[in-house]
């Protein structure tokens, strides 16, 4: 399903955090949001999974406006991976995986063999079966992050909205999950601090600067040295990679802060 982003600000405390941004990604691409900290990536996605209203412009998904949309719909039809975390405490991991079946389910219908055998398959897939009676308080960081993505697969929505979703996982889990949604190819919005990890996964990049979209366009032709400097302040170089050939950017890491001024 398609997701259309269009002249979408957001104030926020009086600020516009994010402005005029104009994107979209179309049936079955996975299209990355990129940019430093606070450059307003968590504001977008916010707004797509309806955690923030618009000050202006919208978000259409198959041409319909989100805001016309019901709660239960909406949830039937995107699926988050928030940085924000809600109270979680008393959960077990498969009682968090299964609130991605509520959007489904009758009130008081309980769930179905259906809504069982789906969260079962999310978790296996994130690798977490076998820990399904463990208080999901007591996972580690990584844990957590695959027991909500099982959450949000056993949703079978049509676009995932993924803010930083590889946050807190060790390099086998990220290199996972990236195989899992190059696997699943459903319409996906997703922000990464890791530049060759969106370069490899993405179909397009938007790179954010202080609440704009400054550039967009195919990993190659987005993630230039140039740009890194720019925006990121790095030196870089962006290279072939050896084994897979995609844009691979070897920072370097004993330069000083490339001229640029930091941020406050
Ligand atoms: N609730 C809020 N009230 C006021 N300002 C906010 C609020 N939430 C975020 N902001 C500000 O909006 C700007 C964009 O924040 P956002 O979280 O979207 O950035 P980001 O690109 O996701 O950053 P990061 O990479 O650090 O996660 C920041 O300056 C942030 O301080």
């Amino acid at each position: 399903m398609r997701i259309d982003i269009e002249d979408l600000t957001v104030r926020l405390a009086g600020r516009d955090v994010l402005t005029g941004a104009q994107l979209f990604a179309a049936e079955g691409e996975t299209v990355g949001l990129v940019g430093p900290n606070g450059s307003g990536k968590s504001t977008l996605l916010r707004t797509v999974y309806r955690h923030l209203r618009p000050h202006a412009g919208r978000v259409l998904l198959a041409g319909r406006d989100l805001r016309s949309l019901g709660a239960a719909e909406a949830a039937r039809r995107i699926a988050a991976l928030p940085q924000e975390r809600g109270a979680e405490a008393d959960f077990t991991v498969r009682e968090m995986v299964a609130l991605g079946r509520t959007p489904y389910q009758r009130a008081f219908a309980g769930e179905s063999a259906a809504d069982r055998e789906l969260v079962a398959e999310a978790l296996a897939e994130v690798g977490l079966q076998g820990h399904e009676h463990r208080g999901f308080a007591s996972l580690s960081g990584g844990e957590r992050q695959r027991a909500l993505l099982a959450r949000a697969f056993a949703q079978q929505p049509e676009v995932l909205v993924l803010d930083e979703p590889t946050n807190h996982l060790d390099v086998q889990h990220q290199i996972d999950l990236l195989a899992l949604l190059r696997a699943r190819r459903r319409t996906t919005l997703i922000s990464l601090h890791d530049l060759n990890a969106a370069a490899s996964l993405c179909d397009r990049l938007h790179v954010l600067d202080r609440g704009a979209v400054v550039a967009s366009g195919p990993p190659r032709e987005v993630l230039t040295a140039e740009l890194l400097a720019e925006v990121f302040g790095v030196r870089a170089a962006v290279v072939d990679h050896p084994l897979t050939g995609d844009p691979l950017i070897a920072f370097d890491h004993r330069a000083g802060a490339g001229g640029r001024t930091p941020r406050p």
